[in-house]
């Protein structure tokens, strides 16, 4: 897993890095990071011998990182124009020591710099400079940048945008972080990408990722990210203190989904028991169990009301499907029974097409209260509990809730500007107060744990599944997931469901084109992601034991 970071937790990294026993001088670090701009940059750039630079430093670390990198571009064969409008006396000592070196190296040709102090750079120069260039590098703001930009800052963010979108079209490296992106969130200055902030081709970030670099709108913004550990000592890099962030990756989900028992039997794969579907809703159950059986539980059975039954029947010949009571949604007296029926299930999943009926909220609220089995509640059954959310606390077994957005807001009461603003800290803070796991779907989605500081992010999936039904595809794979053989805990249940769900609908992309696949077909897609992901683990293991191992295991020939 990526282990991603807080702005104020990469600083105490840098402190502690400097600080005995490491005693790393800020200078040093400053030395690798600009460095390691110029030799990762080196393979987007196409090398830089010959080519033409346009660096923007601001007036802090990030911009001291662009002096160091401007001196190395030099080294390599660039001719570079470097942008400084800071006032010098505010710099830190670091950055004034490189500054001291680079304005020795100025020549006015192969090395220019513009310095303007506490002043609006020229800016029909600077256009001039971006256009003529085939690289610029951003080293206006990095991990300090919070809020929205302030001028001259914005001013050129908004000028390198135009020129970029309009006439020159360089490659643009981004130090540490797109200059207007917040760190922590994601979020960009203004609320839009096109001015807010750099639009970067590569990110070169140093020490660790942040957060932000993976949450949209600034994830768009970072263009691809590369880390470059700036010789930071590795315990350092290490830390878990306070809430950890973790970007699941094939390997993780690979990991853990272990080849069944050779000798395993149908009872080891888990019962997924649905409870969803209403007179103008039986579809939603239908996938939440299609998307269970797709990922391999053992058994499915299906309960919707009993009007809905005849459409639910037979659709998938694997699922045992029955109606539960008389009418078309259901009410508090069908909740003996499917209590009852719960006693075989490994886990229930609750919710996928329930409607919003109001004899249906006392069906909800009392399976919950009395099914004795791990649940996952997901649509229209987190509408019913929104007003009495102290159910979770009173229930022996554990609950996992898969809203998104918009069922979150309503279950928090924030709206959703304010939970994108801060996503993990949000979702920490219901997670803890309800006792709960959260799958928070979206781009990313989160998962949380209602103890733990680990956030887990997965962010596979396209836009291809902004349609209805591809959340009851992933509540059955949710279902499906918790129930496996090795018994995963909930969280990783969770995530490795998430990372499936979106894989699958990555393969959908490749195989049917990028919108239009059903919720179905994505459902179908789990087992070749699967198979995808064993491939990979059995690559992985092959690279590590020696060919000759498997030469042995032949006999020979
Ligand atoms: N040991 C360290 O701390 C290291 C830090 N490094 C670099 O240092 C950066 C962090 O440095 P700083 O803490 O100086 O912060 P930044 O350089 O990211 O940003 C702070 C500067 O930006 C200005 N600023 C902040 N918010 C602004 C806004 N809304 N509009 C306009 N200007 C704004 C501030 O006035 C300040 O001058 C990292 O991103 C990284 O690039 C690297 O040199 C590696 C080592
Ligand atoms: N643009 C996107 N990129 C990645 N995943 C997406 C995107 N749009 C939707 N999804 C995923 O598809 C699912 C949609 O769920 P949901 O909104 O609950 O659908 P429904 O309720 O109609 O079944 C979520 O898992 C979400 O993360
Ligand atoms: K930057």
């Amino acid at each position: 897993m990526k282990t991603l970071y807080t702005a104020a937790q990469m600083r105490q990294m840098d402190r502690e890095a400097m600080a005995a026993p490491y005693g790393l001088s800020p200078t040093v670090l400053m030395e690798n990071a600009g460095a390691a701009v110029i030799a990762k940059g080196a393979a987007y750039v196409g090398g830089w011998n010959r080519k033409r630079v346009t660096i923007l430093c601001g007036k802090g670390n990030n911009g001291g990182d662009g002096l160091v990198a401007a001196r190395h571009a030099l080294a390599a064969g660039a001719q570079v124009y470097v942008y400084i409008w800071g006032d010098e006396t505010t710099y830190s000592p670091e950055s004034r020591e490189h500054l001291q070196t680079l304005r020795a190296m100025a020549d006015g040709k192969t090395c220019v710099l513009a310095e303007t102090p506490g002043a609006l750079p020229d800016l029909a120069m600077l256009r001039r400079h971006i256009e003529s260039s085939q690289v610029v590098v951003d080293a206006l703001v990095g991990t300090g940048f919070h809020g929205a930009l302030r001028e001259p800052t914005a001013t050129v963010v908004r000028l390198v945008g135009k020129c970029i979108r309009t006439t020159a079209s360089p490659v643009v490296l981004a130090v540490d972080m797109p200059s207007g992106v917040d760190a922590d969130t994601g979020a960009v200055s203004g609320d839009d990408p096109e001015t807010g902030a750099i639009t970067a081709t590569a990110t070169i970030t140093f020490g660790a990722y942040k957060r932000g670099l993976f949450q949209y709108p600034g994830k768009i913004c970072a263009g691809e990210v590369l880390r470059d550990p700036i010789g930071m000592p590795f315990p350092v890099l290490q830390r878990t203190a306070g809430t950890v962030t973790y970007m699941v990756e094939a390997a993780d989900v690979a990991a853990r989904l272990s080849l069944r028992s050779p000798n395993g039997h149908k009872g080891m794969h888990g019962t997924v028991g649905i409870v969803g579907g209403s007179e103008s809703m039986s579809g939603a159950a239908l996938l939440a169990a299609c998307g269970a059986v797709r990922s391999g539980a053992g058994k499915v059975c299906l309960r919707v009301p009993a009007k809905v039954a005849p459409a639910c029947m037979g659709k998938y010949t694997e699922v045992m499907a029955a109606g539960a009571g008389t009418g078309g949604h259901f009410t508090e007296a069908d909740v003996q029974t499917v209590c009852e029926e719960a006693r075989n299930w490994s886990v229930l999943a609750l919710g996928p097409g329930l409607g919003r009926y109001a004899e249906t909220q006392a069906f909800v609220r009392q399976v919950l209260q009395r099914a004795a089995l791990p649940v996952v509640l997901d649509a229209d059954g987190l509408y019913h509990v929104q007003a009495a959310q102290d159910i979770f606390q009173q229930r022996a077994y554990p609950v996992i809730l898969t809203p998104h957005l918009g069922e979150f807001s309503r279950l928090t009461g924030c709206s959703v500007a304010a939970i994108q603003a801060d996503s993990v800290g949000t979702v920490q803070a219901f997670a803890r107060s309800r006792g709960v796991y959260v799958l928070l779907k979206g781009t990313p989605t989160y998962i949380v744990s209602p103890t733990g500081q680990t956030v887990y992010v997965n962010e596979t999936g396209n836009a291809g599944m902004s349609c209805g039904g591809m959340g009851d595809v992933l509540t059955g794979i949710v279902a499906a997931m918790w129930v496996r053989e090795t018994h995963p805990a909930p969280a990783e249940a969770a995530f490795m469901a998430a990372y499936l769900h979106g894989a699958a609908g990555d393969r959908c992309v490749r195989t049917i084109g990028s919108y239009g696949y059903t919720p179905e077909e994505l459902a179908k897609a789990v087992p070749q992601a699967i198979r995808e992901l064993e491939r990979q683990a059995a690559d992985r293991y092959r690279e590590m034991v020696p060919s000759s191992h498997f030469e042995d295991q032949g006999g020979g020939e």
